[in-house]
């Protein structure tokens, strides 16, 4: 048996959020419970942001309300501040995340905060989910490169991981949020995070803009990570990243872990099904 590598699915949440039809709540039911069908142990599938800077994601709490919870697997929602998390809870989101930034010009326009405003509104949702026994997430986003700033610097990338591993996150996932990463800039990235935080809890986290994203993902296997972030159908693309296409697909991340001898434990044919919901669901 090859060592076990895991995909988190973010295709209901980063995959649809950028969406223009509003896609009815029950498409998106329906797909997170084929997605629990297919086999993934973490799927993000709600988003407690303002429904006036995200329309697509308010349906979010109805999401969570509608899904058929499998056995262990953890249901996700993105939570910028303390109104978000609230909502969170209220709708039984079993894990949470905080997203910031390593740039920022993409901080600013993603969540009108610079780096070190976004960073003192997070910290009192890790406190509070911590104490509540709520397991945290961390994204940093445009950890190569920003569509506002250019090319960011690893030891910024590596500052952001750190304070989000100080407020409790148990994972922090490293967001090439354009996908224009290359994979000698994702490699010098990693050297600096990994001095910050250990490959065991590191996620990657490639959009496929340039196609690079499974090389990506095989330099990130290189030093050490173990779970991956993809969208099924390779759905998706940030509202405030211009340009970015989709989440690296799921279905061809899973083919190429099996082709590398890696076990994801994922179910081909009915991740196959989900597919086709999803590239059914885009505009
Ligand atoms: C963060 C804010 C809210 C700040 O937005 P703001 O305008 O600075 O915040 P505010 O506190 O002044 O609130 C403004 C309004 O939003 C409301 N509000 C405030 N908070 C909430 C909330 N939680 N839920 C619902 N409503 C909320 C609040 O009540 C108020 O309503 P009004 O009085 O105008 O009617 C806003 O900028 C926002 O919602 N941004 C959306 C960001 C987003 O969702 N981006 C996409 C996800 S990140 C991503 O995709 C990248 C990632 C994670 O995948 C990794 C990668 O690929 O890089």
């Amino acid at each position: 048996m090859g060592e076990r590598v895991e995909i988190f699915e973010v295709g209901p949440r980063d995959g649809l959020q950028n969406e223009a039809r509003e896609i009815p709540a029950a498409e998106k039911i329906a797909l997170v419970d084929c997605l629990s069908r297919a086999g993934l142990r973490r799927i993000e599938c709600a988003s407690f942001v303002s429904p006036k800077w995200v329309p697509q994601m308010a349906s979010s709490g109805e999401v969570l309300a509608g899904i058929t919870r499998a056995d262990g697997v953890s249901y996700a929602a993105l939570t910028p501040n303390m109104k978000g998390f609230e909502a969170a809870m209220a709708a039984g989101a079993d894990e949470v995340a905080i997203f910031g930034s390593a740039s920022e010009g993409f901080s600013r326009a993603n969540i009108n905060a610079s780096i070190q405003e976004s960073l003192a509104r997070f910290a009192p949702v890790a406190e509070a989910a911590n104490a509540r026994g709520v397991p945290v997430r961390g994204y940093v986003s445009c950890v190569v490169e920003c569509p506002y700033d250019g090319a960011v610097a690893p030891e910024a990338v590596a500052r952001v991981v750190a304070a989000l591993r100080d407020m409790g996150c148990y994972e922090v996932s490293l967001g090439d949020t354009i996908g224009r990463g290359t994979p000698e800039a994702v490699d010098a990235m990693l050297a600096a995070v990994l001095s910050e935080m250990p490959a065991a809890r590191l996620a990657g986290h490639f959009h496929d803009t340039s196609g690079q994203a499974l090389d990506n993902i095989e330099v990130a296997l290189g030093r050490g990570l173990r779970v991956f972030d993809a969208a099924v159908g390779g759905l998706g693309g940030c509202p405030y990243a211009p340009g970015a296409a989709g989440n690296v697909a799921t279905e061809a991340v899973a083919a190429r872990l099996s082709a590398l001898g890696y076990e994801h434990g994922l179910d081909m044919g009915v991740l196959e099904e989900a597919a086709g919901m999803a590239r059914a669901m885009r505009g």
